[in-house]
């Protein structure tokens, strides 16, 4: 089989034990999130609260050779087939479990300058959207604008977030529009920003999985039907990792839901949830099948593939075995955008 290249929109950057140690002062560094190996738990500690977090084993479980090294982390690239990664964060992610505003603003640009000096100042492969800290919008507005004098070409979300600060609120208003203006796209990863272990009984592994996809459909569902897209056509989001079947479906839901209970919806939006989600709304997945199937029928067609790299969800060491089973008989055209256009289209100065 000849080796079929893509770009990963949903890969992680493993970050070093002394990130916020090296790069913090002490009295804030202290208080970073920092994790320890547990009985069986790892256990996460940050600003003061402790979490449980995932299975050491299962933490152990996903090891490729370059999970902590940039130089072989490039060459298992090359050995997949991967041209370009979009790599999130992996301790970051727990930025937006710091209440403390400034604490917050100080771990995010900790991360950003490692991020941009370590990684993306080393290479031109692998490249990190910007954290920014949410406890303030303020905040937020300043680190993405700094952010983009740096280089960054994205902004990075979790999908969960507290009730008073639901992504459709107005609140974000300037943020929306900061990003909009700097042509930052934001993508959200699943998993984020609430309880990844939600349920303990029989199937339990499988319905935490689902769990932490749903949060990325509420995150398009806010934004679509609250109007920030619509005020800001020009904003792209990605939901990473969510897979991308439901996106064309929740268009539907959410057009017979303006349609139907119009008599309610406001604000009113100058296209249909399903235009504003085929025009702005893009999302990945690793090895599902209908994230392809769907492109023909529904039109929609911001699909990115992605390789979660090093993650277990993802593809390292069956990569072209998955590519090859999803793309091998599909158009052309799909397997382009799905691989690299869709990509190209999010981050066009990114890709390799
Ligand atoms: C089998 C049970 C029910 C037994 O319960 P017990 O532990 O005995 O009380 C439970 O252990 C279980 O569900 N285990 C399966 C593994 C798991 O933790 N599943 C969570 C849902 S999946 C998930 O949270 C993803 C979205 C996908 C897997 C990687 C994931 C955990 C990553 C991993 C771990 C950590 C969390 C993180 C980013 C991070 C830095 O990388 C995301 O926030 C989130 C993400
Ligand atoms: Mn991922």
């Amino acid at each position: 089989d000849e080796k079929i290249w893509a770009h990963s929109g949903d890969s992680h950057l493993m970050e070093p034990e002394d990130l916020w140690t090296s790069r913090l002062p002490k009295r804030l560094a202290d208080r970073a999130p920092r994790s320890e190996r547990g009985e069986k738990y790892e256990i996460l500690y940050i600003d003061g609260q402790q979490f449980d977090r995932q299975l050491n084993d299962f933490m152990d479980a996903m090891r490729p050779p370059g999970f902590k090294d940039l130089k072989i982390r490039l060459q298992d690239l090359d050995q997949e087939g991967v041209r370009s990664q979009l790599a999130f964060p992996s301790m970051g992610f727990w930025t937006c479990n710091i209440r403390d505003p400034e604490l917050e603003k100080a771990v995010a640009r900790a991360w950003n300058d490692w991020a941009m000096e370590d990684i993306m100042g080393v290479q031109n492969r692998i490249f990190a959207p910007a954290i920014v800290p949410l406890m303030d919008v303020k905040n937020a507005v300043a680190e993405a604008e700094r952010a983009a004098e740096m280089g960054f070409k994205a902004l990075y979300f979790p999908c969960g977030i507290d009730d008073d600060r639901a992504w459709g609120l107005d609140i974000w208003e300037p943020l929306w529009a900061t990003a909009e203006e700097l042509g930052l796209p934001l993508t959200f990863h699943i998993g984020t920003g609430g309880e990844n272990v939600v349920y303990r009984g029989p199937g339990g592994a499988v319905v935490n999985y689902m769990e932490t996809t749903y949060p990325g459909m509420r995150v398009i569902t806010h934004l679509v039907a609250g109007g920030a897209l619509d005020r800001h056509p020009d904003l792209k989001v990605l939901v990473a990792e969510g897979g991308a079947g439901w996106v064309p479906a929740i268009g539907d839901r959410m057009d017979e839901a303006y349609r139907q209970h119009g008599m309610f919806v406001r604000p009113r939006l100058s296209r249909l949830p399903s235009e504003i989600i085929r025009q702005q709304v893009y999302a990945s997945f690793q090895h599902d099948i209908s994230a392809v199937q769907i492109i023909q029928d529904t039109d929609y067609h911001n699909v990115l593939w992605g390789d979660d790299y090093p993650h277990l969800e993802g593809t390292y060491g069956h990569t072209q075995e998955t590519l090859h089973t999803i793309f091998d008989g599909v158009d052309q055209a799909i397997r382009d955008r799905v691989l690299r256009g869709s990509f190209e289209e999010l981050f066009p100065t990114m890709a390799a």
